[in-house]
């Protein structure tokens, strides 16, 4: 019988997310429904040579749209699957017992208007090299339909806040920031703005540093509220749901910071990132009761602190309702393809603005 066939799968999930800091695998055992069982989540640093040749590419990402990047698809390939390896033996899993592997693959350019998205990931490939069947590009057929192209996470949220008090925000805090707005059936999601992409740009062209650490830098400045105020003037805000956002949309109003100390432009940066959160509230039917923050930037003390006191309600990282913030997103994308393998929607209309809810992933056999 084909494996695939079964009611519960068991998959694992790999992305590399916008910031590109490395390969993220998780394990998740599901119906696609709301039966949802997750295990480890590990990551995998990039080759430096591999996330030297991606910063290379995304400084002028619209060459994603013309050209092949064979080669650099190749390394991306070459270092998922060193990734997907080295998870299996540290995990002691028995390759076998792995139905599929859903592949995200690394965003490099993202234009939905265009009809356009590209993740570099080879799925055939992979699925040969291990001898497991893989799915990968997950957002195409979305974006051909008509819709965003993202966020995806927020049927895998739902499935993991049934019974638990809602409404409730689930966002995610990357390079970009998304939120899913739940309260039971009822789903509603959207990228809101930058997430650390800006801060993480401005501490490594000023300080040499990936990011600012527990946003130690920022807590040390002052906000320049007038030019939070300009910031917050770009008509994305009040664009209603659905939306999504490319990791460098914002970089140039960003550069409104340079005349500011270090110390001062962090500060500010990360008050744009809480404000476009703020705005987020004016398109979700009602407020949500609780925040629930996955992703890196539930690690930076400043801005958990910020959104706490701009938000009045509890701002928690995932793990106050026993997720696993790290591994939340490969997660995703191990629930995704089981959903793939079974023709359920990956997005609907209230999450990326597709015209009907509609499944998707590309599925290559073994
Ligand atoms: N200790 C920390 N203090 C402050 N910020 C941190 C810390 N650890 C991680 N971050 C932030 O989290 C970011 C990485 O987050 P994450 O791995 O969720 O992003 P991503 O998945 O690549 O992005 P996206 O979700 O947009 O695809 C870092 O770039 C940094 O800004
Ligand atoms: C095109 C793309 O890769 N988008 C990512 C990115 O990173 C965060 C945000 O922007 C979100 O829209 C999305 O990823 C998550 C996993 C999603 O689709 O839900």
């Amino acid at each position: 019988m084909d494996r695939l066939r079964q009611d519960s799968l068991t998959a694992l999930g790999v992305i590399s997310g916008t910031s590109m800091d490395g390969i993220d695998v998780s394990i998740v055992t599901s119906d696609g429904r709301d039966a949802v069982r997750f295990g480890a989540g590990a990551s995998y640093p990039y080759r430096d040579e591999t996330r030297a040749a991606l910063q290379a590419l995304i400084a002028q990402a619209e060459r994603a749209m013309t050209e092949p990047l064979v080669e650099l698809e190749a390394e991306v390939t070459t270092d998922h699957l060193a990734a997907i390896r080295r998870f299996i033996a540290e995990q002691h899993l028995d390759p076998a017992s792995i139905d599929l592997v859903g592949l995200h693959g690394q965003t490099v350019y993202h234009r939905p208007q265009q009809r356009f998205t590209r993740q570099l990931i080879d799925g055939p490939a992979i699925a040969a090299a291990l001898g497991i069947a893989t799915v990968d590009r997950f957002r195409h057929a979305d974006v051909e339909a008509g819709g965003e192209g993202a966020p995806f996470a927020p049927l895998y949220h739902r499935a993991l806040a049934q019974g638990m008090e809602q409404p409730v925000m689930v966002l995610n805090l990357g390079g970009v920031a998304n939120v899913t707005w739940i309260e039971g059936e009822e789903v509603i999601a959207f990228d809101t703005g930058p997430a650390s992409a800006l801060l993480d740009d401005f501490v490594l062209r000023r300080l040499g540093r990936p990011y600012d650490a527990d946003g130690a830098l920022a807590a040390s400045g002052r906000i320049h509220e007038d030019l939070v105020a300009a910031f917050m003037e770009n008509p994305f805000f009040d664009r209603p749901a659905p939306k999504s956002l490319d990791r460098n949309e914002f970089h140039r109003r960003a550069q409104i910071v340079e005349p500011l100390s270090d110390a001062d432009g962090a500060a500010t940066l990360a008050a744009f990132t809480v404000e476009s959160l703020v705005a987020a509230l004016r398109h979700v039917p009602r407020a949500p009761r609780r925040w629930l923050v996955g992703g890196g930037g539930r690690l930076n003390h400043h801005l958990m602190q910020r959104l706490r006191t701009r938000l009045g309600v509890p701002v928690e990282p995932v793990e106050a309702a026993g997720w696993d913030g790290d591994a939340l997103e490969a997660q995703l994308f191990a629930y995704l393809a089981i959903r793939s393998v079974k023709s359920l929607p990956l997005s609907l209309p209230g999450t990326t603005g597709v015209p009907r809810p509609l499944t998707g992933g590309r599925l290559n056999r073994a």
